[in-house]
């Protein structure tokens, strides 16, 4: 008796279950669903124990076979694959679709603007964007210069030697150069404990790597019981020391500068040139003065807090870093693939460059046009960033579907950058010339190239990574011809934090005469 009864108990209470997530999930019924999917589980099956590079595949298939938009769905929870470049532009741009999914959270930066609740991000957001401005991030070039230097350097025993590197863990250690001497300090790199520093940072960057594709270590709970959890923390924490006392030291050196300044009444050697003069800075505007000095530049601003400023430096770190640094390796390996195309770069930067130690100005990368194109076509076969999430705050409209509130959308970049409809039956091949034909440019979709993203939420440093790709691209040109064995067509991706290969970006160096 007792048995049947329990056996009547748990059908009803799946029946109920059952019924209930129907009229819950009600709204997705007209819109395509990814195949095969379980009337229970839903899409789990198909990225069930697979590996980070898997799962990239998978998501790819599945926005490929949909030509607007389609539904995950992960038991109960569904998520929305956004991927006709209209509905991109119209989601992107939506005011009330700028708050990021909880997955975000693995970041552990809640006041930095990737991860950032949509409150903080928006308020943060609107201020942070004059510390991007042209004048400062032109501030910026000698710095480009002369870490893009150094990497040439560094790389010269590879050419001598002919033996064969890894050219991402050179162009790694040049941009965390760039972006700690830019958001730090000129010396950050020379303080003790930086080496520590730089090792533990890419425990904490690693952690989000792992994390991010495990479901089952987004839970909290179970996460804090890892040694994954404890080792991040302890990197966290020493990390965390590092900047303490850099923010703590700028702050004094802020108080000191200021009362020096009321006292004698001079101009600082870091504000702005006077109206009429040339508006350009005379010494970089490194990001954490920007910081502490926004409540002195724009009296409307409220002052950040130390752990504001710290989750700031950190979210430029992490966004900025990687992201900067496997994008250019793909670009060296895609060149070192397609002689032809590297010449004819070549061509533009020898033209351009009279001698190797030449300063590469912001009018010289303006001149830069191929190598901006042979950026952007790298950006577009192989985006670092191809998968991004946004969650609605109120109710939109998609092709005549009404999304509900706390929707998870997501985009995948990669997939939408091979569109054939948009470019063509050459859409897989790399070809940097497409960029260079502005009839093809103006027809195309605005939203059907987004290496860094669109909307107000788009990447705020896509300029600086601009400015600092284009100046050491073109240095590694002048320098070097680059060769490599790996064939295009055997290229596998890894996802890491960012779509990274499951090979190492193997190439070969010649020096040019
Ligand atoms: C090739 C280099 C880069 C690529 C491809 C790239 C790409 C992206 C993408 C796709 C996003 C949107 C992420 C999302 O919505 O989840 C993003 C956001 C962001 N990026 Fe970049 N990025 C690059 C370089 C940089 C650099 C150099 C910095 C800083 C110096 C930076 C800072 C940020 C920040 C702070 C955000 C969050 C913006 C917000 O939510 O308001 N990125 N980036």
């Amino acid at each position: 008796m007792l048995p049947g009864l329990l056996l009547l108990a748990v059908i009803l209470c799946g029946v109920t279950i059952s019924w209930y997530w129907a009229q819950v999930l009600r709204w997705a019924d007209g819109i395509p669903r990814a195949v095969p999917s379980n009337r229970w589980l839903g899409n789990i099956a198909d990225f069930f124990g697979k590996s980070p590079g898997e799962v990239f595949l998978v998501l790819d298939r599945h926005f490929r076979q949909h030509d607007r938009l389609f539904t995950f769905r992960f038991g109960p929870q569904v998520a929305i694959g956004i991927t006709h470049p209209e509905l991109v532009q119209k989601v992107l741009t939506h005011p009330d679709c700028q708050a990021k999914p909880d997955v975000y959270k693995v970041v552990r930066l809640p006041n930095g603007l990737l991860a950032a609740k949509y409150d903080i991000w928006k308020m943060h957001r609107k201020t942070l964007n004059s510390t991007f401005n042209a004048r400062i991030l032109e501030s910026f070039v000698p710095i480009f210069n002369d870490c893009s230097r150094r990497l040439i350097g560094r790389l010269d025993r590879y050419a001598q030697s002919g033996v064969r590197c890894n050219i991402l863990e050179y162009i790694s250690a040049c941009t965390l150069e760039m972006i700690s001497r830019t958001s730090l300090g000129g010396k950050v790199l020379e303080r003790d404990g930086a080496q520590q520093f730089i090792h533990n940072l890419e425990i904490a960057l690693k952690t989000i790597g792992v994390r991010i594709f495990n479901i089952l270590l987004h839970v909290d709970f179970i996460y804090q019981f890892t040694e994954l959890y404890r080792n991040e923390m302890k990197a966290i924490a020493t990390c965390q020391q590092f900047t303490r006392k850099i923010i703590q030291d700028k702050r004094e050196e802020i108080a000191r500068l200021f009362d020096e300044r009321v006292g004698s009444n001079s101009p600082s050697t870091s504000e702005p040139a006077a109206v009429g003069e040339t508006p350009h800075y005379r010494k970089p505007q490194i990001f954490i003065d920007q910081l502490m000095k926004i409540p002195l530049t724009d009296p409307g601003a409220r002052q950040f807090s130390d752990d504001e400023i710290s989750d700031h430096i950190y979210t430029m770190i992490v966004a900025g870093n990687e992201t900067s640094a496997t994008q250019l390796a793909h670009t060296c390996l895609l060149l070192a693939m397609h002689p032809a195309v590297q010449a004819k770069a070549h061509a533009e930067v020898s033209e351009l460059l009279c001698t190797a130690d030449q300063e590469i100005t912001t009018d010289l990368m303006k001149e830069l046009r191929y190598i901006e194109c042979v950026l952007k076509e790298a950006m577009r076969l192989m985006p670092v960033a191809p998968i991004v999430g946004r969650q609605n705050l109120a109710e939109v409209v998609l092709d005549g579907h009404r999304i509900p509130r706390g929707s998870i959308m997501l985009f995948n970049f990669y997939a939408l950058h091979r569109r054939k409809d948009v470019w063509g039956p050459t859409a897989d091949e790399f070809d940097p010339g497409r960029f260079l034909d502005e009839d093809a440019g103006r027809m195309r979709h605005p939203y059907a190239h987004l290496p860094f993203s669109g909307g107000p939420r788009g990447c705020i440093g896509y300029r600086y990574a601009m400015m600092s790709l284009k100046t050491l691209l073109a240095l590694i040109l002048k320098n070097y011809e680059l060769t490599t064995s790996v064939r295009y067509e055997d290229i596998r991706y890894e996802y890491q934090i960012s779509l990274n290969l499951a090979f190492p970006h193997a190439v070969q160096l010649r020096r040019r005469s």
